[in-house]
């Protein structure tokens, strides 16, 4: 089958080869499509790739209904909806190592754009003006950068300006000062980076948290004449605080790269003399749009091909090599997930995952998002998927659990599903057996030992002579082959189970038949 890729705003030529030289991918490169256009279309296509410009709104995403994966040429994925892309079931990738040196490069040239006033001076030069007295600079060596957000980004540009005899300040709550110390950075509060910068330059993601994060009560705290620098999203400083605390003298110099609202024409920032700006150049050079391309690019094509993506950004990324350990695993939590859902015919309130033996040591989130998957797709059908079986149960108010336990319980492996709810409580387990793929080992307290595949029929019945040959028979007269049986019991003539696998589904005619016999206490046909 094909996969339908659309490029929507401008990559590099070459970062698109893995995905045009690649067989069964049909690749639609910048078509212009305005955002009607693309609403109308985005429903033949597998995959969408963006840098900052497309909006990849709810709207869009729910117009959508064949997208599967939206692939960010850059770093910030905020023109994408992400509770969106998650509940549809959409994975979004994205490129976060690719522009760092270009970003960090351009925060120096902004830095020292301010610093010796180049952008003005050039500006009258231009207007034939020599003037200079007007554009007495300082110099950078001695003087203290504050960096709010020490991420990839931010620690280059630490980097770069101690290489500039800089002292180098840093707040970053999810860093650790002695991390900070071994970079040569000193670690502060936000409040201490604020205070001790000559220049101070954000590089966070724009969140919540880190929307208008430098406002007036941040400028308040500043050195009178500090220089601010954004070039990480507009938002994090608020656009008006930064205005009038350049008016009046507080803030010396300003050089920004993002804005609240991009693309734009007017901007009244822009009618300072004291503003130097570029129109979100951080990331564009030869070198970095190349190598973002090519990195979602990759990712797009792994996911085409199935196989497991390096950057998500809606769901926790697993490391190749463990990835490799558990991959052989999915399919059984996720056989199990849809084996109890049948059994149990209801909507569960409560699930419980208990993963034993060696699947105690490996990262066992993957599997519990199968299981979560198998559990779910027979309410929610085919959207859902590894990326929203989690966000989708939550949701719908389903309490997902997952624990460990070294305890081998006679298997080597062992996942066992508890699912709870009105019904009450019931139980599988399952053991991937080394060459012999998944085994169903244990239904509620019974053992058996069936193939997770294909039609199935469990049957809850009394333990009397003669049980199994009415149900054969009855089974033989609407022409089905029983392929496998399994039977256990609780005790001589109590509660027992009987699990048939067989070469067809078990019509409900069938069903009722069976059901109405006297010793047989509940029947379930499940198809996985
Ligand atoms: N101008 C451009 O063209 C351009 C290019 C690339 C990246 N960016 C932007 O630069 C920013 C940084 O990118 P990155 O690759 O370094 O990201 P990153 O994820 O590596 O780093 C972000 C850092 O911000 C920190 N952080 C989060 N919340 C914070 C808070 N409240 N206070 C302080 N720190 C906080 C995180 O802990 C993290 O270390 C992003 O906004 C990205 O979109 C812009
Ligand atoms: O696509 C771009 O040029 C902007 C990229 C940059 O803002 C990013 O977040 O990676």
């Amino acid at each position: 089958m094909t996969f339908h890729v659309l490029i929507s705003d401008p990559l590099s030529e070459e970062g698109l080869k893995p995905l045009q030289e690649a067989e069964n991918i049909e690749v639609v490169i910048n078509p212009g499509w305005n955002e009607q256009e693309l609403s109308d279309q985005i429903d033949s296509f597998d995959a969408i790739l963006v840098r900052s410009q497309t909006q990849v709104t709810r709207a869009l995403i729910e117009k959508a209904s064949n997208l599967k994966i939206i692939g960010r040429a850059g770093v910030g994925v905020d023109n994408i909806d992400l509770e969106a892309a998650t509940e549809n079931g959409v994975i979004v990738v994205n490129a976060p190592n690719g522009n760092t040196n270009s970003a960090a490069e351009h925060t120096m040239a902004m830095i020292m754009a301010l610093s010796r006033n180049i952008p003005q001076a050039y500006h009258a030069l231009k207007q034939k003006q020599w003037d200079r007295k007007r554009f007495v600079g300082v110099e950078l060596k001695q003087k203290t950068l504050g960096i709010v957000g020490l991420g990839r980004i931010g620690a280059e540009v630490a980097a770069r300006a101690k290489g500039q005899r800089m002292n180098v300040i840093a707040y970053d709550p999810f860093f650790t000062e002695e991390k900070a110390e071994q970079m040569g950075v000193q670690y502060g509060t936000l409040e201490d980076v604020l205070r001790a910068g000559d220049f101070i330059t954000v590089h966070t993601p724009l969140l919540k948290e880190t929307k208008h994060l430098i406002n007036k009560d941040a400028f308040d705290l500043m050195k009178d004449g500090v220089q601010i620098v954004n070039c990480a999203r507009g938002g994090i400083i608020d656009e008006d605080a930064l205005y009038d605390a350049i008016q009046s003298g507080k803030v010396a110099g300003a050089a920004l790269d993002v804005f609240e609202q991009e693309p734009f024409t007017e901007h009244k920032l822009l009618t300072l003399p004291e503003v130097v700006a570029t129109p979100h150049l951080g990331a564009s050079t030869v070198e970095a749009q190349e190598v973002v391309a090519i990195d979602v690019s990759h990712d797009v094509l792994r996911f085409s091909q199935g196989e497991a993506v390096r950057n998500p950004v809606n769901m926790p990324s697993v490391p190749s090599e463990i990835m490799y350990k558990i991959e052989p695993y999915f399919h059984l939590a996720e056989k199990l997930g849809t084996f109890i859902t049948d059994l149990t015919k209801e909507v569960v309130s409560e699930v419980k995952i208990t993963y034993a033996g060696d699947l105690a040591d490996i990262e066992i989130a993957p599997l519990t998002r199968n299981a979560v998957k198998g559990l779910l797709k027979r309410y929610l059908g085919s959207r859902i998927n590894d990326v929203n079986a989690l966000f989708l149960a939550d949701r719908k108010g389903i309490e997902v659990s997952e624990s460990k336990t070294s305890s081998k319980k006679g298997f080597t492996n062992l996942i066992t599903i508890e699912v709870s709810g009105k019904f009450g409580t019931r139980k599988v387990a399952g053991t991937l057996l080394n060459g012999l793929g998944p085994r169903l080992v244990r239904v509620d307290e019974y053992r058996v030992d069936i193939t997770p595949e294909g039609h199935m029929v469990v049957i809850q019945h009394r333990d009397q002579p003669g049980v199994i040959g009415r149900m054969g028979s009855t089974i033989a007269k609407h022409d089905i082959n029983i392929a496998t049986m399994q039977v256990d019991r609780s005790d001589i003539g109590g509660d027992a189970i009987m699990i048939l696998t067989i070469d067809r589904h078990l019509a409900d005619e069938a069903l009722n038949e069976i059901e109405s016999l006297d010793e047989i206490k509940s029947v379930t046909a499940i198809d996985l």
